[in-house]
């Protein structure tokens, strides 16, 4: 099984709003379409189709329903898209939108893993992205990354390639890329260019560390690499 984010600075751009990188989105079904993993799940980050949506409606702070749900119908907006590149490469996408299927229970992640499953075994390929998810603890509208998501469903399904595609060719320590990463490089590591309320590539890093598994950050540009067991990027190493 590969779990793949692409991350919302690679297929928009975060420094505007709800402005999409359409080539990258295509670009990317067409390398899923040449390649054709076996067992694929793709998650999505949602750039400024959803960051600057937390910062309008303040959503971190106050329980604003209309900015939850504007929020989560331009997410879906964006995964419409993706999903419609795929079917123009004849691939057979599968939306699943975690605002219906996560939930948090003070801030832990729980999922139904059953419509994933079924999906892949109708031959489908998830399509999962970040959105705003309920907290049944606090009953509160939180903010759930891509980043989290990927790494609950690598782990869920015992995922042998794990991989997040952005917009640069990796992790940058001391302004040189680096192969490897690991906790004692994370000091080094800054957040993000555009308008990130998830924490940029520091807290990327630190979640994968933090999960205990290994993950490779990469250039959108090499995604097909990845998919094709390249050692694209860097890779994130917490064993
Ligand atoms: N040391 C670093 N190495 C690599 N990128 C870095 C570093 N420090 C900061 N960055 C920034 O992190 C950005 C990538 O993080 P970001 O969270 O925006 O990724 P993403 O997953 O593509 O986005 P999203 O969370 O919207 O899905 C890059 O655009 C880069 O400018
Ligand atoms: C901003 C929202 C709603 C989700 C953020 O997900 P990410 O773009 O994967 O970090």
């Amino acid at each position: 099984m590969i779990v793949v984010k692409i991350g919302g600075s690679a297929i928009t751009d975060k420094k505007g709003f709800k402005i999409v990188k359409i080539d990258s989105i295509e670009r990317v079904a067409k390398d899923i379409a040449e390649v054709r993993p076996r067992k694929l799940i793709l998650v999505h980050g949602v750039g400024s189709f959803g960051h600057p949506f937390v910062v309008k409606y303040r959503l971190k702070e106050e329980k604003n329903l209309e900015g939850v749900v504007r929020a989560h119908m331009s997410c879906k907006e964006l995964n419409a898209m993706i999903c419609e590149a795929m079917l123009m490469y004849g691939l057979k996408p599968f939306p699943v939108h975690p605002l219906l299927t996560f939930k948090l229970r003070g801030g832990k992640i729980t999922f139904d893993i059953d419509i994933f499953e079924k999906a892949l075994e109708e031959g489908f390929i998830p399509v999962t992205h970040g959105d705003m998810v309920y907290d049944v603890e606090d009953r509160f509208f939180k903010v759930l990354s891509g980043d989290d998501i990927t790494l609950k469903l690598a782990k869920a399904f015992k995922a042998e390639k794990i991989g997040f595609a952005t917009d640069v060719e990796g992790v940058y320590v001391d302004g040189k890329l680096a192969d490897v990463v690991t906790w004692k490089d994370l000091d080094k590591i800054g957040f993000s260019k555009g308008v990130d309320v998830t924490g940029g590539m520091r807290s990327k890093v630190e979640k994968i560390l933090r999960s205990g598994v290994n993950a490779r950050i990469f250039s959108i540009s090499k995604f097909k690499g990845f998919l094709s067991c390249e050692e694209v990027g860097t890779l994130v190493k917490s064993d």
